[in-house]
C-alpha cells in the first residue's frame, strides 16, 4: 500500500516537474530555473541590478528569469527598441497584480504610472496636455526652473561653513519646488519645509522596505498572504501603511490648492487645470486627480534630485571635467547671468556632461515594469500575454559595448574628436527615460532641470571633496540608487 502511495506521489511530482518545464519553455530562454522555485535563490533582491548584470551576460539580449514569476529581461538596445517602439502597443501594460495595485498606488488603476488601458491613456493624455499648456519644454516652465535654481544658489550663498556642505536638501528642495509649484501652485522655503522632508524620508523608507522584503516578493505570487496576521503585516502591510502616509501629503496639498478655486477661473496650476477637465470622460475624476498628482510629484522629484546629487559627487571626484565644464559655461554664458536653455546648442561639453551623469548614475535598478497585453513575438521568441518585461535600461547603460570602460566617468566619450559634435550613436543608446509609448512623461521638464541645475551650480561654485575625505560612490540598496549622504566643500567662483 505504502509502495503504491509513494509511486503515486513520485508520478505526480514528475508530472508536475514535466508540466513546469513545459510552461517555462514558452518564455525566452535564460538561466536554468529550478522546478517551481525558478531562479529565486539566484536573485539578490537588494541588488537586483547586480543579479541581472550577472545573469544577462551571454544571453543574446533577451532572456527570462523566474523569480519565481516569469520576468523577461531585454538588455540589447535594438531589441528594446523593437519591443517598446516598433511593437509599442503590445508592451504598453503595467502589472495588475492586486498587491501592487492595492498597496503601492494611490488607488487601483488610477493615475499614470501604474494604470492600464483607457484609464492610463486618458490620464496620461490629460496630464501631458496640461503640462504643455503650462509650458513643459517651453519658456514658461524654464522660467520656473530658473527661478527655483536661483533661489537654491541664494540659499547656498547663505551657508556659513562651506567646507562641510551636504547638498542633498538644497538640491531636493530646489527640484521639489519646481514640481510642487507646477502641481499645486506654491513653493517651500528652505528653512520651513518639514512636510516636504517628511514626505521625502517616508518615500525613501518605502523604497528601502520594498527592496529588502522577500515577503513582498512572495506576496506578489501569493497575494492572499497579505490578509494573514503578522505575515501579512511584514510582507505587505507595513509597505502599504508607508504608502498611505505619502498619499495624505498629496491629499492635503490638493485640498489646499482647490479650496478657493472655481472652474470658471483661469487655472494657475496643474490641479486647477485637471479640475477643469474632470467629467470630460469617466476616467478624469477626483481619485485620478489625486493619483496623477501623486505620480507626478514622486516621479518628478526623487529621480531628478538623485541624478543631480550624483552629478555633484562625480564632479567633486573629477576636477578636470569640472574645470572644462566651467570654462565652457564662462565662455558661452559668462558670469553675469545664469545659463538658459538657449545656450545649450553652444555648449556641447555641458550636454555631454549631463548625458554622462545620467548614464553613470544609472539611478533605477530596473526599468518600471511593463506587461505584454497580448502574445507577442520578438526575435523569433514568443512572449505570452500578461508577462512582466524589464526593458533593462540599467544593464544597457552599464554594459553596452558602445560605452568603453563603462565604470569611468568621462563626458568626452560623447564627443567626436573635434570636441564639438555629439556622437549620435552613444546619445541614442543613452535612454535613462526609457523609450516608447510609456516613455517618461516628465522627460522635457527633467532635461531642463538637469541642464540648468548642473551648469548653474558649476558656474557659481567649485565643488571638491572635504579635506582628508574620500567620496564614496557605492550606492546602498534601494529601488532608486541614491548616493550615500556625504559632505562636500563648496567654494564661490
Ligand atoms: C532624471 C529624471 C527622470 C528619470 C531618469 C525618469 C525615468 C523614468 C522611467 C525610466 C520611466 C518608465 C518608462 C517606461 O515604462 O518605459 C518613467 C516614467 C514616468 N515618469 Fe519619469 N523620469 C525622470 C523625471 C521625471 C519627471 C521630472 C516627471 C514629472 C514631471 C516624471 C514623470 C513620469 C511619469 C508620470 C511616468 C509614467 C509614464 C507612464 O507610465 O505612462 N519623470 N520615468
Amino acid at each position: 500500500m505504502l509502495l503504491y502511495l509513494l509511486i503515486g506521489l513520485l508520478t505526480a511530482l514528475l508530472y508536475g516537474v514535466f508540466k513546469y518545464y513545459q510552461w517555462t519553455s514558452k518564455f525566452p530562454k535564460g538561466p536554468f530555473p529550478l522546478p517551481f522555485l525558478g531562479n529565486f535563490f539566484e536573485f539578490d533582491f537588494k541588488y537586483q541590478y547586480k543579479s541581472l548584470q550577472r545573469m544577462g551576460k551571454g544571453q543574446n539580449g533577451i532572456y527570462t528569469v523566474f523569480s519565481p514569476i516569469p520576468f523577461v529581461q531585454i538588455t540589447d538596445f535594438e531589441i528594446i527598441k523593437e519591443a517598446f517602439v516598433d511593437k509599442g502597443e503590445d508592451f504598453v501594460g503595467r502589472p495588475d497584480n492586486e498587491v501592487i495595485q492595492e498597496a503601492f498606488t494611490f488607488a487601483p488603476n488610477a493615475g499614470v504610472i501604474n494604470s492600464n488601458g483607457e484609464s492610463w491613456r486618458e490620464n496620461r493624455r490629460a496630464a501631458i496636455s496640461i503640462m504643455r499648456d503650462f509650458g513643459m519644454g517651453k519658456n514658461l516652465m524654464e522660467a520656473q526652473v530658473r527661478s527655483s535654481v536661483e533661489a537654491y544658489i541664494a540659499h547656498l550663498d547663505t551657508i556659513k561653513d562651506k567646507e562641510h556642505v551636504n547638498l542633498r536638501w538644497p538640491i531636493q528642495v530646489m527640484v521639489a519646488n519646481i514640481i510642487n509649484e507646477v502641481l499645486f501652485g506654491f513653493r517651500y522655503k528652505y528653512d520651513d519645509c518639514q512636510p516636504l522632508m517628511n514626505y521625502v524620508n517616508g518615500f525613501n523608507e518605502l523604497m528601502e522596505k520594498m527592496t529588502e522584503s522577500i515577503g513582498l516578493m512572495i506576496a506578489l505570487v501569493f497575494p492572499r498572504i497579505r490578509h494573514w496576521p503578522i505575515i501579512g503585516w511584514y510582507s505587505v502591510g507595513r509597505v502599504e501603511a508607508a504608502q498611505r502616509k505619502l498619499n495624505e501629503f498629496i491629499i492635503k496639498n490638493v485640498e489646499r490648492t482647490l479650496k478657493d478655486y472655481s472652474v470658471e477661473d483661469e487655472p494657475t496650476c496643474f490641479a486647477h487645470a485637471y479640475k477643469q477637465k474632470m467629467g470630460q470622460n469617466a476616467f478624469l475624476d477626483q481619485t485620478n486627480l489625486l493619483a496623477t498628482c501623486s505620480d507626478f510629484f514622486v516621479a518628478g522629484m526623487e529621480t531628478t534630485t538623485t541624478t543631480l546629487r550624483w552629478a555633484m559627487l562625480f564632479f567633486a571626484v573629477n576636477q578636470e571635467a569640472q574645470d572644462k565644464l566651467r570654462q565652457e559655461i564662462l565662455e558661452v554664458v559668462g558670469s553675469d547671468r545664469i545659463p538658459e536653455m538657449a545656450d545649450q546648442p553652444k555648449m556641447p561639453y555641458a550636454r555631454a556632461c549631463v548625458l554622462e551623469v545620467q548614464r553613470r548614475a544609472n539611478i533605477l535598478q530596473t526599468n518600471v515594469q511593463r506587461v505584454t497585453v497580448r502574445d507577442v513575438e520578438i526575435r523569433g521568441q514568443t512572449i505570452p500575454k500578461d508577462t512582466w518585461v524589464n526593458g533593462d535600461i540599467h544593464y544597457l547603460m552599464a554594459n553596452d559595448p558602445l560605452f568603453e570602460n563603462p565604470e569611468e566617468f568621462r563626458p568626452e566619450r560623447y564627443l567626436h574628436e573635434d570636441g564639438k559634435t555629439l556622437r549620435k550613436d552613444l546619445v541614442e543608446h543613452t535612454i535613462p527615460f526609457s523609450i516608447g509609448k510609456r516613455v517618461c512623461a516628465g522627460e522635457g521638464v527633467a532635461r531642463v532641470e538637469l541642464f540648468l541645475g548642473l551648469t548653474t551650480t558649476i558656474q557659481k561654485y567649485r565643488i571638491t571633496p572635504c579635506e582628508g575625505a574620500e567620496i564614496d560612490l557605492v550606492p546602498p540598496p534601494n529601488a532608486i540608487l541614491l548616493p550615500k549622504d556625504q559632505e562636500l566643500c563648496i567654494q564661490k567662483v
